[in-house]
């Protein structure tokens, strides 16, 4: 495998946890928090597959080099799988994850426990200078919950019950996040593809 990977990310939680699920495989992370004059991309696709891509692929030419990007998001069953894609900016184009979750909270309010399941969904797109791109998924499943709780994670995770945990997104340690998350497991069926990343 590549000994440094650039991953298309601006999010700093992401960068994060990506880097350590790398780190095991002796692959070093840069992130575009590594170079702050890219200016940002667009996301005005309507499938995480096309915004993913966008970003892989907009990156992977600017460097000529291989470059992944994740897309992911929380797709609540009983708001007809919003946010989706428009997870970052649920609550308005200021990207607040706090904001964020409080309209998720707000918009399932009355929603009983078993009306409120859910799922965070990562799709990781490795784009190359030529034009040739895959896709590798991940999805984990869970319950909203009616307040937040924890304050570990990012994103919506203090209100994401993993029920084969019994707590929240946020009150697990990182590590335990990173073997059960949608992007943890994207990145296990990238590395069941280590091929592409040779070089
Ligand atoms: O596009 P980049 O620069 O990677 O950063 P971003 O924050 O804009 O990322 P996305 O476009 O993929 O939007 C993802 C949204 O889903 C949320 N999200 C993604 N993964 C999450 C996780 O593991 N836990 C909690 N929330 C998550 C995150 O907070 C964002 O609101
Ligand atoms: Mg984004």
């Amino acid at each position: 495998m590549a000994k440094t990977l650039i991953i298309a990310t601006k999010n700093q939680g992401k960068a994060k946890e990506l880097a350590s699920i790398f780190s095991e495989d002796g692959i070093e992370v840069k992130t575009l928090l590594d170079y702050p004059e890219i200016p940002d991309i667009v996301e005005d696709g309507e499938t995480f597959q096309e915004n993913a891509l966008k970003k892989a692929s907009v990156i992977a030419k600017e460097f000529q080099l291989p470059v992944l990007a994740d897309d992911s998001g929380l797709i609540v069953d009983a708001l007809g799988g919003e946010p989706g894609v428009y997870s970052a900016r649920y609550a308005g184009e200021g990207k607040d994850d706090q904001a964020n979750l409080e309209k998720v909270l707000l918009e399932l309010k009355g929603v009983p426990i078993d009306k409120r399941t859910a799922r965070f969904h990562c799709t990781l797109a490795l784009a190359f200078p030529t034009g040739e791109s895959h896709f590798f998924e991940g999805d984990c499943e869970g319950i909203i919950t009616e307040e937040p709780k924890g304050n570990g994670g990012f994103g919506y995770d203090p209100i994401f019950f993993v029920p084969e945990k019994g707590v929240t997104m946020a009150e697990l340690e990182p590590v335990e996040k990173n073997k059960i998350s949608h992007r943890a497991k994207a990145i296990e069926v990238l590395k069941k593809n280590q091929h592409l990343l040779k070089g």
